[in-house]
């Protein structure tokens, strides 16, 4: 958590300084110890599949029109984008595979690439998987972290989360996965933020398989389902009076998981599709926050309250804060 470093008392652009970090974690569990070489490439393929996945097109509203694809280029400038994409990912493994047997570690990659070689992947299928980590795995963690420390700015939660982490990095001296899971409620405020700001508020879309029929309304088969993890994590019947409230302590005694077995509760989707990081993504989460509340105190800069700070939403590639979140970091000796 070095990179993780602050500037004492000037204005922090939370969710840049976070990024950073979290791109560093992800791609050395996906590329190993040759990430850092990897780690320009690997942005430039998600920076591609993110302002791509930006662009709203009118034939998602309307399918027959897909013509229009055609005639405005966005089919072109696709396929054109997916060529850069595949070279890229092709270069990364070329540089994989190019190793000598000494420097092979154990990251997925290098154990997809195992798979390959037996018969078990194609080629085709390895660069889908590492696609998928860089465009599904790299957002959503800095996203969470970025709203969580935005629904801190109410004082008696942020007090109460410094505490418990503070607290048990003193009795431990560090964090780990066995200590993360002493930290009950910092874990009850991650769930809250995912419930009022999941990053994925559609999930993946669906296809209906057969002709259903939901509140009256008929949806026949092959019609593509958008399930609104958004809207359900604020409804009133499920959540209460307090549905729109950042009340992490609804989360503690409860037995709504992650899992995708609450209904009323789906950040990360659920059945055969649920995402496959969710483990990989609240670890990240927990791990960066605990360290940033325990080794800083966090003040709005001036001119901003907790009544005035921005919490628009915004819809990019993930739900993000409209306005990026900028703290002024102080920091704490929690040792002494
Ligand atoms: C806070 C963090 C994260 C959240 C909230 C989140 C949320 C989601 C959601 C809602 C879906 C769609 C699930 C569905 O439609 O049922 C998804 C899919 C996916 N996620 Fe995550 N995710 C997170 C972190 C990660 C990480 C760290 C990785 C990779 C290391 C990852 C990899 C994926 C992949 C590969 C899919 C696509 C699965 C498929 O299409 O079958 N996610 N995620």
């Amino acid at each position: 958590m070095k990179s993780l470093s602050m500037e004492e008392g000037s204005c922090v652009n939370l969710i840049e300084k976070v990024f950073a970090t979290i791109c560093g974690i992800s791609s050395k569990s996906a590329f190993g110890r040759k990430h850092k070489g990897q780690l320009e490439a690997i942005m430039s393929v998600f920076e591609m599949i993110s302002n791509s996945a930006k662009q709203v097109y009118v034939c998602q509203l309307f399918p027959s029109w897909k013509w229009l694809h055609v005639i405005t280029g966005i089919s072109r400038r696709t396929h054109e984008m997916c060529r850069e994409v595949d070279l890229v990912l092709e270069n990364i493994i070329n540089g994989e595979e190019g190793k000598e047997e000494e420097e092979e570690e154990n990251c997925l990659l290098s154990t997809l690439l195992n798979m390959k070689d037996q018969g078990d992947l194609t080629i085709n299928q390895v660069k889908a998987v590492m696609l998928d980590m860089i465009t599904a795995g790299i957002d959503t963690p800095p996203t969470t972290i970025e709203w969580a420390m935005a629904e801190m700015k109410n004082p008696r939660v942020m007090e109460k989360a410094k505490e418990e982490v503070r607290q048990v990095f003193r009795s431990k001296g560090y964090f780990n996965e066995n200590v993360l899971e002493k930290l009950k409620y910092l874990k009850a405020i991650i769930k809250e933020t995912l419930r009022l700001h999941p990053p994925a508020p559609f999930m993946a879309p669906r296809e209906c398989s057969q002709i259903c029929d939901i509140s009256g309304y008929t949806i026949p088969a092959g019609t593509q389902v958008l399930v609104n993890v958004w809207a359900i994590g604020r409804d009133s019947n499920y959540w209460g009076t307090s549905a729109e409230e950042f009340v992490p302590e609804r989360f503690l005694n409860s037995p709504i998981d992650y899992k995708g077995s609450y209904f009323e509760y789906i950040p990360f989707g659920f059945g055969k599709r649920i995402c496959p990081g969710m483990l990989f993504g609240v670890a990240i989460v927990e791990l960066v926050l605990a360290n940033l509340l325990c080794h800083f105190d966090w003040e709005l800069p001036c001119g901003t309250t907790s009544q005035t700070l921005d919490m628009t939403e915004y819809i990019s590639s993930t739900l993000r804060m409209k306005n990026n979140l900028i703290l002024v970091p102080i920091s704490y000796n929690c040792v002494t």
